[in-house]
């Protein structure tokens, strides 16, 4: 498990993290979102010990990382790295060799890489030939090379076709089911949510939110549910401490208060619901991801 703890980081009177502690688990796919400047880039630097901290501690499986450790990490950072004039798998096998790798292993893992990345016919093309969105494939196939223990991904998605996102999420979580902690950025939420075990919330330098998709999607869906009646459910608009945000004949989406008092507000629209007739469904209904982070970083 990567752990960060308490890390915190100015760049002259702006203080961009603040107390920022989260973890990465093993084989979790950890989305980290947040909006332009929130801190994630400066995060991610911190953990690659390409940028030092002012304080705080990063540690994987409850050691202090050392150079060794980083060196077996695979990153992808913000600004891409790879030479526009050189061939790509000459490019990827030459990283992986500078990972320690055989050339033999290298070149093996490069081909197998570029493979599964649909990359494989390019393999002899010059990198700066390649369109955007293949650049960044191979982007992917120079962070994963060298089997990394842990991977650190600037947002790996950004400027790929829907089905290259495909592909390169199917990648990155067969390398997470091998039991490696995985963190990615992203600005595309629909993609996070799709693919993430756990999520990451941050807002100008802190942790606003932290969890597994599903209990954070629980944590915030108290105050929303669905009412399915084979009756009219224009009543449940009369009901105290309820403001109804769907109705569509017997269906209706409404919303309460948080908490205890909201709860009993809902509970008395499922009785009086009984009441009148039989209920075809009633539930909590879960939020999305981009309303659980527009509701944490407000
Ligand atoms: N080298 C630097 N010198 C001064 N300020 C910096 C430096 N690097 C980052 N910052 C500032 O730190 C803050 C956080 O930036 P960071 O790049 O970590 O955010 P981000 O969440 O990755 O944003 P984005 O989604 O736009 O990439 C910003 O206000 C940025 O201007």
């Amino acid at each position: 498990m990567l752990e960060i703890e308490n890390v915190s980081r100015s760049f002259g009177q702006n203080r961009v993290l603040d107390g920022v502690s989260f973890t990465v688990g093993d084989g979790r796919m950890t989305g980290f979102v947040g909006g332009n400047g929130a801190g994630k880039t400066t995060t991610m630097r911190i953990i690659l010990g390409v940028l030092a901290s002012d304080t705080g501690t990063i540690t994987l499986d409850g050691t202090r990382l050392t150079p060794a450790d980083r060196a077996l990490f695979g990153y992808m950072p913000e600004e891409r790295g790879l030479y526009p004039k050189m061939k790509v798998a000459e490019q990827i096998v030459y990283l992986g060799r500078l990972h320690g790798m055989t050339s033999a292993a290298a070149a093996a893992s490069t081909a197998d890489l570029l493979d599964r990345l649909g990359l494989g016919d390019r393999a002899n093309a010059t990198v700066e030939s390649l369109s955007l969105g293949n650049q960044q494939r191979a982007q992917i196939a120079a962070a994963l090379v060298h089997d990394p223990s842990v991977l650190v991904l600037d947002e790996p998605f950004s400027g790929l076709d829907p089905m290259a996102v495909e592909t390169v999420q199917t990648v990155l979580t067969e390398h997470a089911a091998t039991g490696v902690p995985v963190l990615f950025s992203s600005h595309q939420l629909d993609i996070v949510e799709r693919i993430c075990d756990d999520l990451v919330v941050i807002a100008n330098g802190t942790i606003r939110a932290q969890g597994s998709r599903e209990e954070l999607r629980s944590q915030h869906s108290e105050a929303r549910y669905e009412i399915d009646l084979t009756h009219d459910a224009g009543w449940v608009r009369e009901m105290p401490g309820v403001r109804v945000v769907e109705l569509d004949g017997d269906y209706a989406v409404f919303e309460v208060e948080r908490g205890g008092q909201g709860q009993d507000a809902a509970q008395a629209v499922l009785r009086r619901a009984l009441e009148t007739g039989p209920v075809r469904r009633f539930a909590p209904v879960l939020p999305t991801l981009s309303q659980i982070f527009k509701e944490v970083v407000r």
